[in-house]
């Protein structure tokens, strides 16, 4: 298993840029909050730790991880100066076939933004079997995905900056 083995929480400094230039937005489902909040301290404290200031972090709550979509869009359009948005989702399984439903939708939209917009939206969102999964890899025994998303934001920020001349 691709998490298991290693650590979501872990990285190399010395390849992450310093970020305090940048600006971040972070769009949280409201859906099993108390992993989507876990998520979010962990990118919320991986920004900083990497120099992003509060004053340039724009957060907005969405009720699920299907209302992502439209919430890091409309984010985007808002906030012309953004250089990279952060989709934070837990999608646990259920009885029913909709949980393939959401996961299918919120990654096939999230990758539509990143392709019709101009804005990197990295894609936060959890899709396990059971609590326990999620727990693991929201703070727990694999680290955290806020963390490593964090990191893939400031470095797609940079990235996006570099290629703009
Ligand atoms: N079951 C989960 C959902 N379901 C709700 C959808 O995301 C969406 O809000 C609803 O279908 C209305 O459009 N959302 C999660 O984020 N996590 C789940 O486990
Ligand atoms: C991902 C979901 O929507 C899922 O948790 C809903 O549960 P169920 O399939 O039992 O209705």
């Amino acid at each position: 298993m691709a998490t298991e083995g290693n650590n979501l929480s872990e990285y190399d400094k010395n390849k992450v840029p310093n970020a305090k230039e940048f600006r971040f937005g972070i769009v949280v489902s409201e859906w099993n909050e108390n992993i989507t909040e876990g998520l979010f301290q962990g990118a919320y404290e991986a920004l900083k730790a990497n120099g992003v200031l509060d004053q340039s972090i724009w957060r907005w709550n969405v009720p699920g991880s299907f209302e992502l979509i439209y919430g890091c869009k409309k984010m985007v359009e808002t906030y012309d100066m953004l250089d990279a948005v952060i989709a934070i989702g837990s999608v646990i399984e259920g009885e029913t076939k909709h949980f393939d439903f959401v996961c299918q939708g919120v990654s096939q939209g999230i990758k539509d933004l990143n392709v019709q917009q101009d804005i990197p939206v990295i894609f936060c969102v959890l899709t396990d079997q059971n609590m326990q999964q999620a727990i693991d890899r929201s703070g727990g025994k694999h680290g955290n995905k806020g963390t490593e998303a964090a990191v893939a934001a400031i470095k797609m920020a940079k990235l996006r900056w570099d290629a703009r001349l």
